[in-house]
């Protein structure tokens, strides 16, 4: 069962999707809702609505929905959300079960929301990981109100920190230098992740993965890719996985984001997942304070396939195999933490110390279900 322990149980079968759109206030979520549904590709979108306040308007401006919008109640989804938003989903798998064509979930946030209680509802609940699967967190940002909102709210660090997809609205309003000291500020709290501008071009919000399970090898080679930009910011390569101990903490200049950071590891040689997966648990059990996300894609030993892995806080969903390594990429293991308050080097030492105690042995979802032995 997900939402216990890294090595709990198998994954639901064929889960449905689920993106969270998140984003300050009137960043721009709901205009770009509306310009998503529009696209091909997301017919069978159920939305869920969440606001703040006593009256909720936002669901009456999402065009196109027809029946399949839902607001959940008001309030605020990160406070009130565990029993609204486990009902409102589990209101659509029972859709689902009826006969309705529904293909994914978006969850559109309060602008105020803190994205992780969310998350976690998301994955914790016994019900809801049963029938759902996060997609992942997309992240709009205002390019005029942005660098003020990230200056004030905590939360909106929290909603760049823990995104998958980052994209800049109102650029056509903000001038290019502005412009470019945001998106360096979003690359500094989450370099994870390259902020895209949104203008006329196609813009995308689904099969971000690991935890989408992508089953197109471009949905997986484009996340390594991605996910690899965390380098920039200070990282380097691991040789095996008890390598160099050698680490930089991530600078950030701005004194509000650098409770937060967030950086990619890599690993060449296969690792352990005994190991590994001991030590993510303890850090998660001990400091689930600390980690806000992790998330990646394992080249384990004796496993010829890409396994994903992803947490929230103290939660974890079941590791997933997935189809195959993509031709053109490289085998390697990339590991992205978002961290509060906690150095990286812990993270690199415990994951080396643990990884080089471990007995080899070889990963398969039923051993990882079962516990280990
Ligand atoms: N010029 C410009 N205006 C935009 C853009 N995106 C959104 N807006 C405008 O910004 C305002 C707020 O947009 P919404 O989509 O309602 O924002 P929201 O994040 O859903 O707002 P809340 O639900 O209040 O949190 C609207 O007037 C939009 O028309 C953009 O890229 N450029």
């Amino acid at each position: 069962m997900a939402g216990d322990s890294l090595n709990s149980g198998a994954g639901p079968t064929a889960p449905l999707p689920v993106t969270l759109l998140t984003g300050f206030l009137g960043a721009g979520k709901t205009t770009l809702l509306n310009r998503l549904l529009r696209q091909l590709g997301m017919e069978g979108t159920a939305v869920l609505v969440n606001e703040f306040g006593e009256i909720g308007l936002d669901h009456l401006l999402v065009e196109s929905l027809d029946e399949e919008a839902v607001l959940l109640q008001a309030g605020c989804l990160c406070c009130t959300i565990r029993g609204d938003l486990a009902r409102a989903l589990e209101g659509i798998a029972r859709r689902v079960r009826d006969g309705q064509a529904l293909r994914r979930v978006v969850i559109e946030t309060t602008g105020l929301a803190d994205p992780l209680p969310i998350l976690q509802t998301l994955m914790a609940d016994p019900a809801t990981a049963r029938h759902f699967i996060l997609d992942g967190v997309v992240t709009v940002i205002d390019a005029v109100n942005g660098q003020a909102t990230l200056d004030r709210q905590p939360e909106a660090v929290r909603q760049v920190a823990v995104a998958d997809r980052l994209l800049v609205s109102k650029a056509d309003l903000a001038d290019p230098a502005a412009l470019q000291a945001l998106r360096a500020r979003l690359r500094g709290i989450n370099p994870t992740v390259v902020p895209r501008i949104l203008d006329a071009a196609p813009v995308s919000i689904t099969g971000l993965g690991p935890a989408a399970v992508p089953q197109r090898a471009a949905v997986l080679r484009d996340w390594l890719a991605e996910a690899a930009v965390g380098h920039d910011q200070g990282d380097h390569h691991h040789g095996h996985a008890h390598g160099d101990q050698g680490h930089r903490h991530g600078h950030d200049p701005n004194r509000h984001d650098s409770r937060i950071h967030a950086f990619a590891l890599r690993f060449d040689t296969p690792l352990p997942w005994d190991g590994l997966a001991t030590w993510l648990e303890m850090l998660a059990a001990t400091r689930s304070d600390a980690v806000l996300r992790v998330k990646g894609i394992l080249d384990l030993q004796g496993q010829e396939r890409p396994v994903a892995i992803h947490g929230v806080q103290s939660v974890w969903h079941a590791p997933t195999l997935l189809p195959a390594w993509p031709a053109e990429v490289p085998r390697q293991s990339v590991l992205v933490f978002i961290l509060r308050d906690l150095p990286r080097a812990v993270i690199e030492d415990g994951i080396a110390a643990f990884c080089a105690a471990a007995v080899p042995t070889v990963f398969t979802p039923e051993r990882a279900a079962s516990g280990g032995d």
